[in-house]
């Protein structure tokens, strides 16, 4: 598969203050992938040197195949960036900011499909400043994706976002066929967007993997319920398959309201977060 984005061994540090160690990850093409660690572990700054707007000390970054630190132009348009609210353009009007923008792209969403898409229609006339504070991070994930762009960065694309609008978004992203890098302090979010979970930590990627190979990996266990006659059971078993097969083989029909359950993302994480406490 194609690689759309490949970060290895970035160091970075804010003055004396180092804050990634050795950053090492990639993304293929078509994949999405959740950056995920507490606060301050570097995700925005990892992002940041991605977008080309932070030089790194060290290491070596390519996004579609070029240095983000020379990207020209024509690189610039096929990668999409949600940034912090666009406040400089309170007054412009939304449907006119996307046209705007999109004149920029060589083939760019057409501007009320994207309306759409990201639940703005209703909004399209009216002033920037006039929106709620959701409907404004919509047009930041709309300014994004209007250039069709290759690769996507969205730094925490929903937070402030009601259910509602969050799971329209999450529609939405599903539907993109982009290369998206997102972070996020949602669980259930990444759970449900990304196919590979990077974990940063104090300026190190800890863990890597899709939710399940994680929650294997670093909890080990699965958890399975049932019930016979009136006792109800719960084992927790590296291998649930393996287990059920021999409950099954010792107990037939009389195991009844069998439940497997994988460990959670939010599991995991925490469990993940608590062991680099304990080696600190
Ligand atoms: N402009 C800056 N100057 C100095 N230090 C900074 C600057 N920006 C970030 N830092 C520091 O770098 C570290 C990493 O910050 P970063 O914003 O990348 O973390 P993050 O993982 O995105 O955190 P959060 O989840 O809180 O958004 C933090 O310790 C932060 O205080």
């Amino acid at each position: 598969m194609t690689t759309a984005i490949d970060i290895d061994g970035v160091r970075m540090r804010y003055g004396a203050t180092e804050v990634l160690y050795d950053v090492t990850f990639g993304v293929s093409a078509g994949e999405t992938v959740a950056l995920l660690g507490p606060n301050g572990a570097g995700k925005t700054t990892t992002i940041e040197i991605l977008e080309g707007f932070r030089q790194r000390h060290a290491g070596r970054v390519e996004v579609l195949g070029t240095d983000p630190a020379r990207g020209g132009d024509a690189w610039r348009a096929r990668v999409g960036i949600v940034l912090q609210s666009w406040r400089d353009h309170a007054k412009w009007r939304v449907r006119e900011l996307l046209g705007h923008l999109a004149g920029y792209y060589p083939r760019p969403w057409p501007v009320d499909r994207l309306l759409t898409a990201v639940g703005l229609t209703e909004q399209a006339g009216q002033k920037i400043r006039t929106l709620s504070g959701g409907q404004r991070r919509r047009l930041d994930v709309a300014i994004g994706v209007v250039g069709r762009p290759d690769v996507l960065f969205l730094d925490e694309p929903t937070a402030g976002f009601d259910p509602v609008a969050r799971h329209e978004f999450h529609d939405l992203l599903a539907g993109l066929e982009t290369t998206v890098l997102l972070t996020t302090h949602d669980l259930a979010e990444a759970e449900r967007l990304a196919d590979r979970i990077v974990i940063l930590d104090r300026g190190r990627v800890v863990a890597d993997g899709t939710p399940a190979e994680l929650a294997k990996e670093i909890v080990g266990a699965d958890e399975v319920r049932w019930r016979r006659g009136d006792q109800r059971f719960t084992r927790s078993t590296p291998d649930s398959t393996a287990f059920v097969r021999e409950l099954f083989a010792t107990h037939g029909t009389e195991v009844a309201e069998l439940e497997v359950h994988r460990a959670s993302l939010e599991q995991t994480y925490l469990a993940l977060v608590q062991q680099a406490e304990v080696a600190r």
